[in-house]
């Protein structure tokens, strides 16, 4: 990953969000299965194979639990170093290529950031793979903003590359958009000129999918980097579409603005189809460009091992049993 100060915000636009309409679930949701019903089964052989190495070069590899230690933290740094077992990567014939396969990220809890700093330099990988942290009170946000800012700064300080703040979804819900985009302007400030932000919106609390595009609209005037769709902790978690209103509002800034954010599905998404319907959906509504770490990733904590089956079936024909993986 490169890291250049960036700047993708502008001024809090009212006029704008006052134009939005009533966003109705009904016909996106029909026009969004059809798509991927149509797309998703036209994904065979190799091609399939190569959007799934694509997919996982934009993972952001997960821990977030309470019992995580430097011990699986630093696992954790080695799957996203080499997330394909060698005769996997021998199979697909990419031992002597140039290709690297590796995760865009790793995602851990603040206090677990200096772990994966220390684990990824162990490798020289650091920064290569970045260090995600979440951070600003995650995963409620109700926290005062004084110590939010504090968390995120004190996560930077210790090597956080990334930064996945929460929003306070309280401020959604009462309509006060304006306190939203200043609480989002000091979070990004908190940031630095070199960590990238990515805005957690925690859509399944939002109420409305008019809301998560206003947040949306909201959270990239602000200057985020990425906008994020989940913490993974909340009853509902990413879908296709919230992520396809998150996209809309993508593209509309990007032509509004000049800018272009990069967008981030994360909760419950487990399977290799899981993975390409985002893909598809990206694609379909953003374009190609988007298809990078750069602008695109998935945040997964179960993720890897279904990517790593179907690539090993499809590899050498044998689908690998759980026992293959236990002394990884
Ligand atoms: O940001 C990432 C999410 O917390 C991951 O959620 P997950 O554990 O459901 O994959």
């Amino acid at each position: 990953m490169s890291f250049t100060e960036t700047n993708r915000g502008c001024d809090f636009d009212a006029a704008w969000l006052e134009k939005v309409p009533y966003i109705n679930s009904n016909p996106i949701v029909q026009l969004v299965n059809s798509f991927i019903e149509k797309r998703l089964p036209l994904l065979k052989g190799k091609q399939r194979a190569a959007w799934l190495l694509r997919a996982i070069t934009c993972i952001d590899l997960t821990t977030l639990a309470g019992d995580d230690t430097s011990s699986n933290v630093t696992r954790l740094c080695q799957k996203a170093a080499e997330p394909l077992p060698m005769d996997t990567v021998a199979a697909l014939g990419l031992a002597d290529s140039d290709l690297v396969i590796r995760t865009a990220a790793i995602c851990v809890y603040p206090s677990r950031v200096s772990d994966a700093v220390e684990a990824l330099n162990r490798m020289n990988l650091y920064p290569k793979i970045g260090v995600a942290s979440v951070a600003a009170g995650f995963p409620s946000g109700q926290y005062s903003l004084k110590t939010r800012l504090e968390e995120i700064r004190g996560a930077v300080a210790n090597g956080a590359t990334e930064i996945d703040i929460v929003i306070d979804r309280s401020l959604v819900l009462t309509k006060q958009w304006k306190p939203l985009y200043d609480e989002l302007k000091q979070m990004k400030e908190a940031c630095g000129p070199h960590a990238h932000m990515k805005s957690i919106l925690a859509t399944g609390e939002l109420g409305s999918l008019t809301n998560v595009y206003k947040a949306s609209l909201v959270a990239m005037m602000a200057g985020s980097d990425f906008i994020k769709t989940s913490t993974g902790k909340e009853t509902v978690n990413a879908t296709l579409v919230v992520s396809y209103v998150m996209c809309r509002a993508i593209g509309d800034y990007y032509r509004q603005v000049g800018y272009k954010v990069g967008f981030k599905p994360a909760g419950g998404i487990r399977t290799a189809n899981d993975a390409l319907q985002y893909l598809i959906l990206i694609k379909e509504q953003l374009g190609k460009e988007w298809l990078n770490a750069d602008l695109f990733r998935i945040g997964a904590s179960g993720l890897l091992l279904d990517i790593q089956k179907e690539l090993h079936h499809f590899a050498t024909g044998y689908y690998p049993k759980v026992n293959d993986y236990l002394f990884e």
